[in-house]
């Protein structure tokens, strides 16, 4: 069934519907005290992670390209998840954004919309993936940008939602969902939080909207590279190149490119078409989520991020 949905980023021709299950809790993990040099005398300290504008900056300056990839929370359950998060830092992503599954995610394509229903079947809910991301936060050295559809934020209240994030130090925010001429009160209360919150365009987005977008958009600017719901294609529009192009004439704001990436040589490709920014979500999600068995996944999810990151050395 075909909707289109109104977004900040214009109108996303969107198909399939999911349905709800139940929520459940997090088992908590073991505590982890990082140490960044161990003297008798050192204070155990961390060196604070940057956020995402800082990150894109740091990368700018040696000349380098982010890479982002994307998974969600809970599949196939939260251990998992936080195992994950490490092994994606470690392969040098610089950014990671973290799903929270939703029972109606309109702008996912069929493999992150099979990864929310078996996370929400296992029960995941939003507290567990914040105790999940209270322990595991402090190990990353790559910041947090959180996923989520717009309903959930109504339902905490967007302020609440907000403090809570913040609080288990996530740095940034990506609500695909949220019309425009809606953001004035994520962004308000984003800001307060210093939160960034990061707005999309596509190919259909109006020139004066993408404008708009742009403006508002913090941390980074998702360009969404084809229209249609996520999912790994076997090409990359070439579309992307002018996109950009049009895009970083209306702002010197980071522009990251996602939907359909899934290969080293679309990685090597976007990012020589000027992009600042790489996202792989479907093709993440169906490695790790599909595995035979999760150290499985970890594994496959190991080597995958490793061939991605390697396109842009
Ligand atoms: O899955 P893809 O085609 O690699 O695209 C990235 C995408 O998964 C991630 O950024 C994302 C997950 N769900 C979304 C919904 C809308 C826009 C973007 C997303």
């Amino acid at each position: 069934m075909a909707i289109s949905l109104k977004s900040a980023a214009g109108f996303l021709q969107l198909k399939n519907r999911n349905t709800l299950s139940p929520p459940s809790r997090f088992p908590s993990g073991k505590a982890f005290v990082s140490t960044k040099k161990f003297t008798p005398m050192a204070a155990i300290t961390t060196a604070p992670t940057l956020g995402l504008s800082d990150t894109f900056s740091q990368l700018k300056k040696q000349g380098k390209v982010a890479f982002i990839p994307y998974i969600t929370a809970g599949d196939p359950d939260l251990s998992t998840t936080a195992e994950a998060l490490k092994v994606l830092d470690s392969c040098g992503s610089d950014i990671i954004e973290l799903g929270v599954p939703y029972s109606d995610p309109l702008a996912d394509g069929p493999v992150i919309q099979a990864a929310a229903t078996r996370s929400l079947a296992k029960g995941t809910n939003f507290n567990a993936i914040l105790s999940m991301l209270k322990e595991v936060v402090p190990q990353l050295s790559c910041p947090i940008a959180l996923f989520t559809y717009y309903n959930p934020i109504l339902k905490r209240g967007v302020g609440q939602f907000m403090s809570t994030v913040k609080e288990v130090g996530v740095h940034g925010l990506v609500v695909p969902d949220v019309p425009l001429e809606e953001t004035e009160i994520l962004r308000r209360e984003a800001l307060k939080n210093k939160i960034e919150l990061v707005l999309l365009t596509t190919p259909t987005t109006p020139t004066d909207r993408m404008k708009a977008i742009v403006e508002a958009s913090e941390g980074f600017v998702y360009l969404v590279s084809s229209t249609g719901v996520t999912g790994a294609r076997t090409s990359v529009s070439d579309r992307v190149q002018t996109l950009l192009s049009e895009i970083k004439e209306a702002t010197t704001k980071p522009v990251a490119v996602g939907f359909g990436i899934s290969k080293p040589e679309h990685v090597k490709q976007v990012a020589g078409w000027g992009a600042d920014g790489v996202i792989v979500g479907s093709a993440m999600v169906k490695v790790l989520g599909e595995a035979k068995s999760p150290e499985e996944g970890l594994k496959e999810l190991e080597t995958f991020a490793k061939s991605l990151k390697s396109a842009l050395a």
